[in-house]
């Protein structure tokens, strides 16, 4: 079935072969990436789009001498396939399996860590640097896409890196699209350099020109440059890139391997900050990821030949949506927010309902968060949903911007706890220690789908920020409800003896199960839902204090700063001579894996939850 792609274990492998080719190996791996991630699940169309500009980059470089950096790096697989991790492949994002993302222990050719969007200028640039101090010689080239290039680590570098002058290499890889379309004016100043034929076809006749003068010293490289300069006034309302100091070529076929290639290898001694625009199709070569690429930027094990079929369960982030709609109805001051997630958080459908009041600012969290405190400064009640670990990029205007402030800003964090395939970059499990110690804020996490309902409705009625935190994935629903709601206050959920439970969050389920085992070891605990992190009850905690020789608290959030160690001063306070124990993530990063793995390996599962209260009453299991 394959021609070529078993014969490639190695970059330099691929300098083996001619132009056809890579052109063929390139359909070869287009063929095995859909294959393998229909059965894996995982990130198929921004990969399917990066095949040739991957196989050209490790043509023309010499990795790992050369140092190439991915941006996000959900876009590494061919790479990852060419760099001798393709029988892997069976166990991508799986348990102990192989990464979704380029990880350093993986692979001498994975230069730097990624999962986040936006860090790969200033990672190549900080490696630029250390290779001039260290008088090294190798080329660095950061690939960044258009979606990326909305965050605003990456203007900074961009900022830094014009100003340092230093040898570095920019590929922007322009497939038009972030997980949903691309947004912002910058996105916009792209299409017009893609679609801006004059201009390409001047600057293509300004490069045969140089090509063809004799190259002495830098005298010509001046000239050309000058020249270049006067047409890029001559042709364009502002180069962006070039006024910033960095060279920029494009755009170009990234579907082109020739083209590509002949690029690389004339753009690889140019001096100082080169920025190559380099525009793909994102889902490239399969039908269904080339009409619908957003449904196919990060997928579940699908067919083939059917490709994705509509799930039939409601996600929390649905649940999200549909109720910030019929909020939005009754209060017309109502706006939502995502920093470039409106699939992902579920905001679609605010989108198509209120599109006035609707803000896509891109890859942007911090701006989101300081853009959603100025709309409140101003009687606008904005909602930013946002994946939790998204949000540490915004910490700082959380509290500057909002909290200092007492602005009624709330922040929907999806994905808290464990993502799952994903992994350490987007386990969402430092929200709670990183919210606890805001002042002004109120944080709350619902145990299932209704819970989370009633909190939406109920931080409208919160004259200040508030943040509430739920899981990926489908949305539960749990028998007990009770809503007698109020600021502060927890929920008795089984009403037991001698031991207690207090959980946050999606565990909340995991402990009633637990309970419902212990209870046939003749041990029956109370059940708390401590749906509120902050204010946090105190009312109960002194109760419990009183009567209680065992408390146990559960969250699939880490330890440290988290809601067991509050709860653990809270009780400590109250001169509590019992025992705690705080069951909680511990102080690592958490590896990816399906969530119940991991549930069960961290202890958070209910099986492990009724062990571990077995052990601290030392009963038998
Ligand atoms: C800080 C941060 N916010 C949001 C995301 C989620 N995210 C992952 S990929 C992506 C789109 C990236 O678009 P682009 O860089 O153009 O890459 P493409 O998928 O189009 O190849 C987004 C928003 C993220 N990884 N990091
Ligand atoms: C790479 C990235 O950050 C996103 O594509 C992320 O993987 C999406 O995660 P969900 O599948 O949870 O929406
Ligand atoms: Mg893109």
């Amino acid at each position: 079935m394959y021609k070529y792609l078993y014969n490639v274990n190695d970059p330099e492998d691929l300098k083996k072969l001619d132009i056809n080719e890579l052109d063929i190996l390139a359909n070869e791996i287009r063929k095995f990436l859909v294959k393998s991630i229909s059965k894996t699940g995982g990130h198929l169309a921004s990969n399917l789009g990066i095949v040739e500009l991957t196989l050209a980059l490790h043509y023309i470089f010499k990795s790992p001498k050369d140092k190439i950096v991915w941006d996000v790096g959900h876009q590494a697989y061919v790479h990852k396939i060419i760099t001798g991790r393709r029988d892997k492949f069976d166990t991508l994002r799986k348990f102990e399996g192989l990464s979704g993302f380029p990880k350093r222990c993986e692979s001498s050719h994975d230069i730097f860590e990624t999962g986040h969007s936006s860090t790969s200028i200033s990672a190549g640039l900080g490696l630029a640097m250390a290779r001039d101090i260290n008088k090294e010689s190798h080329s660095i080239i950061s690939i960044i896409g258009d979606g990326a290039l909305t965050g605003g680590m990456a203007f900074e570098a961009l900022n830094h890196l014009g100003h340092t002058k230093t040898n570095m290499i920019v590929v922007l890889n322009d497939n038009e699209m972030s997980i949903d379309e691309n947004v912002g004016s910058l996105s916009n100043y792209l299409l017009k350099l893609r679609t801006n034929k004059a201009y390409k076809k001047i600057k293509d006749e300004f490069e045969n020109i140089t090509n063809i003068i004799p190259k002495i010293g830098n005298t010509v490289y001046k000239a050309a440059d000058k020249f270049k300069d006067s047409v890029k006034y001559f042709m364009s309302e502002g180069i962006l890139f070039e006024e910033m100091g960095i060279k920029y070529f494009g755009p170009i076929d990234g579907h082109d391997i020739n083209e590509l290639i002949e690029t690389f290898n004339k753009i690889k001694n140019v001096k100082g900050p080169v920025l190559v625009h380099v525009v793909t199709k994102k889902g490239k070569g399969y039908r269904f990821a080339e009409n619908e690429p957003n449904k196919y930027h990060g997928v579940s094990p699908f067919n083939v030949e059917k490709g994705i079929e509509k799930s039939t369960k409601e996600s929390y982030s649905e649940v999200v949506g549909n109720k910030l709609v019929s909020l939005a109805k009754k209060n017309k001051k109502i706006v939502a927010i995502t920093a470039a997630m409106p699939s992902g958080t579920g905001l679609n459908k605010f989108k198509e309902a209120y599109p006035d009041r609707f803000f896509d600012v891109g890859i942007a969290e911090g701006h989101a968060v300081t853009f959603a405190a100025g709309l409140a400064a101003n009687g606008i009640r904005p909602y930013f949903a946002v994946y939790s670990t998204f949000l540490q990029r915004g910490y700082d205007q959380i509290i500057h911007d909002v909290a200092l402030q007492n602005l009624p800003v709330t922040f929907l964090l999806d994905r808290a706890g464990l993502v799952g395939a994903d992994g350490e970059t987007h386990h969402g499990v430092f929200d709670l220690s990183y919210l606890n110690s805001i002042p002004n804020l109120t944080v709350m996490a619902p145990k299932d789908k209704l819970e989370l309902e009633k909190m939406i409705e109920f931080s409208f009625e919160i004259d200040g920020p508030v943040a509430i935190r739920y899981p990926r994935g489908e949305a539960i629903k749990l028998k007990n409800e009770n809503f007698d709601f109020k600021l502060g206050k927890w929920e008795l959920l089984n009403q037991g003896e001698n031991t207690a439970i207090i959980a946050i969050g999606n565990v909340v389920k995991n402990s009633l199960e637990a309970a419902d085992t212990l209870k046939e070891k003749g041990v029956s605990p109370t059940v708390i839902n401590g749906r509120f992190l902050k204010p946090m009850d105190e009312d109960i905690l002194k109760d419990l204090s009183q009567k209680y020789k065992y408390i146990f608290t559960v969250e699939d959030n880490v330890l440290t700063g988290g809601f067991g160690e509050k709860i653990t001063s809270v009780l400590s306070s109250f001169g509590f001579k019992g025992k705690i124990v705080n069951i909680a993530l511990p102080d690592i990063f958490i590896e990816h894996g399906s969530v119940d793995i991991l549930y069960n390996k961290y202890g958070l599962s209910s099986e492990k939850i009724a062990n571990r209260v077995l052990n601290e009453l030392n009963i038998e299991r």
